[in-house]
C-alpha cells in the first residue's frame, strides 16, 4: 500500500519529523485531539485496527471493502443489531444508531446531483457567498456552463455592519447550548454579516468548486456567533431529502434503542416515544469535503431540541467520523463511514456530543460512482472523485415549542 521510496512518502517523513520535534506543551492534547492527530496523520499512517467498520460483516459488500483500500474491524465495540431493521446501535453510545449502506448506488447517486445541481444555488448559502456574488443559477449549474466565466468577488457595503471571520476551518467558538429557557436571549443577540474578504479575486467556477465547503438546509445559520438567525426566514427543507430523513427515522423501533437508556432526557421526557410522527427535519447543513479537509470536534448545540435525531448521510469517498462524549477528555470512537452509509445522533447522551471528521480517506470514490450510469454523470464522475459530500439534517424546535420569530 505504501511506497517508501516514493517522493511524496519521503516529503511525508520529513515534515512527521519536523512536527515531533516541536511539540507546544499548552497545545490542546485532549482524548479527542491525540485522536484527531492519529487519523490525520500521513506518516506513519493511521492504524485502522481499532476503527469500527460494519461493512465488514456485509458479504455483499466484499468487493467495495478490497477496493476501499482502508478497512477496520466489526467488533471493536459490542454492537447491537436491531431487530426490526438493518439498523445497528452501540450500547456504550446510547442513541447513536449506524444504517450501513442504506442507501442504493442509485439513491446515492440522486442525492449527489440534488446537493449539486438543486441545493447548491439561491435562496441556499453556501461559505462562497460570504466573499462573491455568485450565479443566480448555483455554482455548480454555472460550472456546467461556462467553466471559465468569471465571478466576482463581493464588494464591501461601507454602511454595512459586518464581523471578521478567520480563514481557514470551522472556528472553535464555544457557543451557549440552546434550550427553551435561553432561547428568547439568543435570538435577540445581534448577527452581523460576515465581512467578505478583501483579497478576493475575479475567479472562474472551475476556481471556485474545490473551495466550497458548505450549503445551508432550511433555517439560516449564522457562523459568526454559531447561532440560527431566525430573522432571515426559513426554506422549507426540499422533499427529496425531507422525504428520506422522514423515512430512516420511520423505520427505526426506537423503542428497541432506548430499552436499556438510563440517561437524563430533561424536560419532556423521553421524546422518542413519537418521534415516528413529531419528527419533522427543519434546518443543517450539506458538508462538501475534498481530500484535504477536516471538521475539527465539535458539538451541534444551536438547536433548541438536544435530544430529537440528527441524520447524517455519507456520500463518495469514505471519511474516519470520530465520536466522543460530553467534553474533549472522553477517548473518541472511530467509525468507517463508506458511500450510502447513515449515521443518527439522537437522545441526550448522544446529541450533543462531541464528534468530527479527521480525515477524508483518499481514492475511496466506490466503483459505482465511477460508471458512467447515464448522460450527465460524467461531471458529477470527475468531481466526486476527490469528494466526500454529507448531508445532515437537525430539527431545531421540539414538538409543541412555537417562539414567535418575530
Ligand atoms: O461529515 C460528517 O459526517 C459530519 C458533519 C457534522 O458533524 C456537521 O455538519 O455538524
Ligand atoms: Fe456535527
Amino acid at each position: 500500500m505504501i511506497n517508501s521510496s516514493s517522493q511524496a512518502y519521503k516529503k511525508a517523513r520529513r515534515q512527521y519529523l519536523k512536527s515531533t520535534k516541536s511539540r507546544d506543551s499548552n497545545a490542546d492534547w485532549s482524548a479527542f485531539r491525540i485522536s484527531e492527530k492519529h487519523f490525520k496523520s500521513k506518516f506513519p499512517p493511521p492504524d485502522f485496527t481499532f476503527v469500527l467498520d460494519l461493512a465488514t460483516l456485509d458479504d455483499a459488500r466484499a468487493a467495495e471493502v478490497a477496493a476501499g483500500v482502508w478497512a477496520g474491524s466489526p467488533d471493536v465495540v459490542p454492537t447491537r443489531q436491531l431487530a426490526s431493521s438493518k439498523a445497528y446501535v452501540l450500547p456504550s453510545i446510547p442513541g447513536l444508531v449506524l444504517l450501513p449502506a442504506f442507501l442504493t448506488p442509485e439513491r446515492q447517486r440522486e442525492l449527489v446531483k440534488w446537493s449539486l445541481v438543486e441545493h447548491c444555488r439561491p435562496p441556499n448559502e453556501t461559505n462562497l457567498d460570504t466573499h462573491y456574488l455568485l450565479p443566480d443559477q448555483g455554482l455548480w449549474n454555472a460550472f456546467l456552463q461556462e467553466r471559465s466565466a468569471l465571478v466576482h468577488p463581493r464588494p464591501i457595503d461601507v454602511n454595512a455592519e459586518y464581523i471578521k471571520q478567520e480563514p481557514g476551518p470551522r472556528q472553535l467558538v464555544d457557543n451557549i447550548p440552546a434550550s427553551r429557557i435561553n432561547f428568547e436571549s439568543i435570538h435577540s443577540i445581534s448577527k452581523p454579516l460576515l465581512l467578505p474578504s478583501v483579497s478576493a479575486q475575479p475567479s472562474t467556477s472551475a476556481n471556485l468548486l474545490p473551495r466550497l465547503r458548505w450549503a445551508n438546509i432550511g433555517w439560516f445559520y449564522h457562523w459568526g456567533t454559531k447561532h440560527y438567525d431566525f430573522s432571515k426566514g426559513k426554506i422549507p427543507v426540499h422533499e427529496t431529502v425531507r422525504q428520506v430523513c422522514k423515512e430512516i427515522i420511520k423505520l427505526i423501533d426506537w423503542n428497541e434503542v432506548f430499552e436499556s437508556d438510563t440517561s437524563e432526557w430533561g424536560p419532556s421526557g423521553p421524546d422518542w416515544v413519537d418521534w415516528h410522527d413529531s419528527y419533522e427535519p427543519d434546518a443543517g447543513i450539506v458538508n462538501f469535503y475534498q481530500t484535504k479537509d477536516t471538521l475539527m470536534a465539535h458539538v451541534d448545540r444551536s438547536e433548541v431540541c438536544a435530544t430529537s435525531p440528527l441524520v447524517s448521510i455519507s456520500l463518495g469517498n469514505s471519511a474516519v467520523f470520530l465520536i466522543g462524549g460530553p467534553t474533549r477528555d472522553t477517548k473518541p470512537l472511530p467509525i468507517l463511514l463508506r458511500s450510502g452509509d447513515v449515521v443518527i445522533m439522537s437522545g441526550p447522551a448522544c446529541r450533543r456530543s462531541y464528534h468530527g471528521i479527521p480525515r477524508i480517506l483518499e481514492n475511496t470514490l466506490p466503483s459505482y460512482m465511477k460508471e458512467m450510469t447515464d448522460d450527465g454523470w460524467a461531471p458529477f464522475r470527475a468531481y466526486m472523485e476527490s469528494t466526500r459530500i454529507n448531508i445532515n439534517v437537525r430539527q431545531v424546535f421540539p414538538k409543541g415549542f412555537t417562539p414567535a420569530l418575530a
